[in-house]
């Protein structure tokens, strides 16, 4: 099967080691051991990462090195997070197929994603970025630099900054031909780097966040892939999430989202886009497979016995 699969920030990041390039590249190198197991079942697959906490990142530290050297703007931040990422992921997944005999080219693909200038997104700020805060040190940060700051998932405070939806893969063509000569290619990193058409056609970054989710669901459409498996820390979406109540679904119909989606469900930034682009996914064309699980229940969650399903 061609598969887009998206990876969550756990696959990069582990929550209880500090942010060292050591450290992101320990946890991508026990990530891509689950990829490699993808491609050696013989799928064929495109890979997305997030880049929140790592853009995040690299926003403050161009903000903290302002007295001795300017600061790189926001969607440049986010071209860095997906060389990043890409180099870790790509360096990763190379050793990995080798160690296991797949000679398959493995090739990040900085990707620009066109959005609207007029997108809600910018009027509201939805995406968490970067280390998390004390309720405290949030106040500070918001008085003191001006930064949207809000309560993530009960884990602390974090930056929100604007995430408009993707419309457009700028380098699709690209993409298609490396994916038709069996190239794994590392793209769409962070949602893409986030830019708008300017009246003479020419491109310019913006300051935002896309959800890579969706713009992973972007992709799965313009590919025309068979399946969008969406791979985070959960094994499987839940009711009444984190409740004592809490039920996990093996399935999910479009029509039962869009109601848990009113009911509030599905937590704003977290596992509400998952849920929207599965649902985008499966009804973009009959036939279609959406998964959201954990990593390590990947390759169960193909074979039926494990993870979401979205169905229409
Ligand atoms: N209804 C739900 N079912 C399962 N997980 C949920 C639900 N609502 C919120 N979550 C949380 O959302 C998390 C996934 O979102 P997030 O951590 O932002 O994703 P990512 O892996 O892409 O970084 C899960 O690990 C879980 O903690
Ligand atoms: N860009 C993006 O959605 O990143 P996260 O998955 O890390 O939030």
């Amino acid at each position: 099967m061609k598969l887009v699969v998206a990876l969550g920030g756990n696959a990069l990041q582990a929550a209880n080691k500090p942010a060292t390039a050591q450290a992101q590249l320990g946890t991508v190198k026990a990530t891509v051991v689950h990829l490699a197991d993808l491609i050696a079942s013989g799928h064929q697959i495109v890979i997305v990462h997030g880049n929140g906490p790592q853009v995040g990142r690299l926003v403050l530290q161009n903000e903290y090195a302002k007295p001795v050297t300017p600061p790189m703007p926001f969607d440049v931040c986010g071209a860095m997070s997906q060389g990043m990422i890409g180099y870790h992921i790509q360096q990763a997944l190379q050793e990995e197929l080798h160690k296991r005999h797949i000679h398959k080219p493995v090739v990040t693909l900085l990707t620009q994603v066109v959005v609207d200038p007029e997108d809600e997104g910018f009027r509201n700020p939805t995406k968490p970025i970067g280390p998390f805060y004390t309720k405290e040190e949030a106040e500070i940060l918001q008085n003191e630099q001006g930064y949207v700051l809000r309560e993530d998932a009960g884990r602390g405070y974090r930056r929100v900054v604007a995430s408009p939806a993707p419309k457009r893969i700028v380098e699709l063509e690209t993409v298609q031909k490396l994916v038709s000569q069996d190239h794994v290619v590392i793209t769409v990193g962070g949602g893409g780097i986030p830019v708008i058409e300017a009246e003479d056609q020419m491109l310019e970054g913006i300051a935002a966040v896309i959800d890579k989710d969706l713009a992973a669901e972007r992709l799965a459409e313009d590919l025309r892939a068979d399946g969008l498996l969406i791979l985070t820390a959960v094994e499987k979406v839940a009711l009444d999430y984190g409740k004592p109540e809490q039920r996990n679904l093996d399935r999910l119909t479009v029509e039962n989202a869009q109601q848990y989606i009113e009911d509030g469900q599905f937590a704003d930034g977290s596992m509400l886009p998952k849920v929207r682009a599965g649902v985008k996914f499966v009804t973009s064309q009959p036939g279609r497979l959406a998964i959201i699980t954990s990593l390590e229940k990947a390759g169960e969650a193909l074979t039926g016995t494990s993870g979401t399903r979205i169905v229409p």
